[in-house]
């Protein structure tokens, strides 16, 4: 009997190669971030169309903000232009925005307009979009961690109930209930790193990395590596 389909209910994707893409094209860095912010779009069309629940896309990590600062101000603006261009096409396709990370860091204007498109796709039930924005797994670990050290600190559970369904129900993706966790991680560029991205939730994911640039990875692309990733034997630690 034919080996069952793998389903790829969230795929995470590490949209490296911005800055590479735009030196080859004799263009600034920035150019090369304006091209990946226009796949994103491109991308998370596919990703609805192909029938993928949640797609969760580093855009910006802890790490980021030792960049040059004008870097760090364009990138910060570029939320602020996703939603001027996309918004109306996210509504149209009932797609929903989700923006994980320490959002009361953002500068007020990048937060305003985060919080909006979370507010204004709220009721949308088709894909979940979820930017991990100014995000680090290291940091969304330990703070479960010290909650959760408190909850034992003032009587309130024993050590001995402390679970991985405890540590997993106090992280960002709390809320993608059985799709918290990536079936598929996608990195680009040829970079072959987690780089702190969804480091509990991707124990059990597949890793896939393209050498394409982001801007150059296609929708084509995407659905040579969903039929891969449908084809593999996943162990979830057994043989
Ligand atoms: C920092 C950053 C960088 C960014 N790039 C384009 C994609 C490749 C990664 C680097 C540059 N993109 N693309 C879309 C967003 C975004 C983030 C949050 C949001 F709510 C809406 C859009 C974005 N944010």
């Amino acid at each position: 009997m034919a080996d069952k389909k793998n389903q790829l209910n969230h795929l995470a994707i590490i949209m490296d190669g911005n800055g590479r893409w735009a030196t080859k094209q004799g263009k600034p860095r920035i150019a090369g971030h304006y091209e990946g912010m226009n796949n994103v779009e491109r991308i998370t069309l596919a990703a609805n169309q192909l029938g993928i629940k949640v797609l969760s896309l580093y855009a910006f990590s802890t790490e980021n903000w030792g960049r040059p600062k004008e870097e760090v101000a364009y990138l910060m603006n570029l939320p602020v232009r996703f939603f001027d261009k996309f918004m109306p096409t996210l509504m149209k396709e009932n797609v929903k925005v989700n923006i994980m990370g320490y959002l009361n860091e953002l500068p007020s204007k990048t937060y305003d307009v985060v919080q909006r498109a979370m507010a204004e796709t709220a009721n949308n039930s088709g894909l979940i979009l979820n930017f991990a924005f100014n995000y680090g797994s290291r940091r969304e670990i330990t703070t479960a961690v010290k909650e959760i050290a408190t909850l034992v600190e003032t009587g309130s559970i024993t050590s001995d109930e402390i679970s991985e369904k405890m540590i997993s129900q106090r992280l960002m993706t709390a809320s993608f209930g059985k799709y918290s966790d990536p079936d598929l991680l996608i990195r680009t560029s040829g970079e072959q790193r987690i780089s702190n991205f969804m480091l509990w939730q991707l124990a059990y994911s597949e890793l896939a990395f393209s050498k394409k640039n982001w801007p150059d990875f296609t929708r084509e692309d995407l659905e040579k590596f969903v039929i891969d990733f449908q084809n593999r034997h996943r162990r979830f630690g057994k043989v």
